[in-house]
């Protein structure tokens, strides 16, 4: 199990600091919710403080697009290089052409759902994309309670890979914590993110521990 701290719940006064000390407690990715305050009503990281981070960062950035104009976003931020970008397709009309937009940038893609989104709606986009991220709060704060119906979008997200995509990442995101986590994994999750979870903790290395 991979697990991504998700830096919205750090201490943004010391975000360089918070981002070194949680790669070295055991991170796999950084992941970045870049908000605009139209998709969702909070905003966040522009380019530069993301720049930062990831200057900061020991290992790969894992960015999630919570915003409209999605292929100006995409641009804006391709520079900095991160392993994935993935936005919501409750958004975005012409989905493949992003995912293109992506690679082109040998950014591995991918696609987000909010929590009352169904899987069904994959099925011609599954093929296309190395990431699935199941969002397990309605987008926008961290520390909101998680919503345990993605346990069965899980499981049936893992049969579609199965027969469409046998590589596909499944990443959950919200309320993910130690009581959560061993369900999220016998579900099929690859990735799990956390972010109150790990940043309210006061040992973030036992806190990663106990999700993975
Ligand atoms: O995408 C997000 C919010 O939109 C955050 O990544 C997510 O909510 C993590 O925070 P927490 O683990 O505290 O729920």
């Amino acid at each position: 199990m991979k697990i991504a701290p998700s830096i919205l719940s750090a201490d943004f006064g010391k975000l360089a600091e918070e981002v070194k000390v949680i790669c070295n407690a055991g991170a796999d990715f950084i992941h970045v919710d870049v908000m605009d305050g139209h998709f969702v009503p909070n905003m966040t990281m522009g380019p530069m403080i993301v720049e930062a981070v990831s200057k900061a960062s020991t290992k790969p950035l894992d960015i999630h697009f919570m915003v409209e104009n999605i292929p100006f976003f995409v641009d804006m931020y391709a520079h900095i290089k991160p392993e994935f970008i993935t936005f919501h397709i409750e958004e975005e009309k012409h989905i493949n052409r992003v995912i293109q937009q992506i690679r082109n940038y040998d950014i591995r893609p991918g696609v987000v759902l909010n929590p009352a989104t169904p899987v069904s709606l994959l099925e011609y986009i599954v093929a296309d994309v190395d990431m699935v991220l199941l969002m397990s709060v309605n987008p926008g704060f961290g520390g909101q309670k998680f919503i345990p119906s993605v346990i069965d979008k899980i499981k049936e997200l893992r049969e579609l890979a199965i027969k469409k995509n046998p590589n596909l990442l499944i990443e959950v995101d919200g309320g993910v914590n130690d009581k959560n986590a061993k369900l999220l994994k016998e579900a099929g999750a690859d990735i799990l993110v956390a972010g109150s979870f790990v940043f309210k903790s006061n040992d973030y290395k036992k806190a990663i521990e106990s999700l993975r």
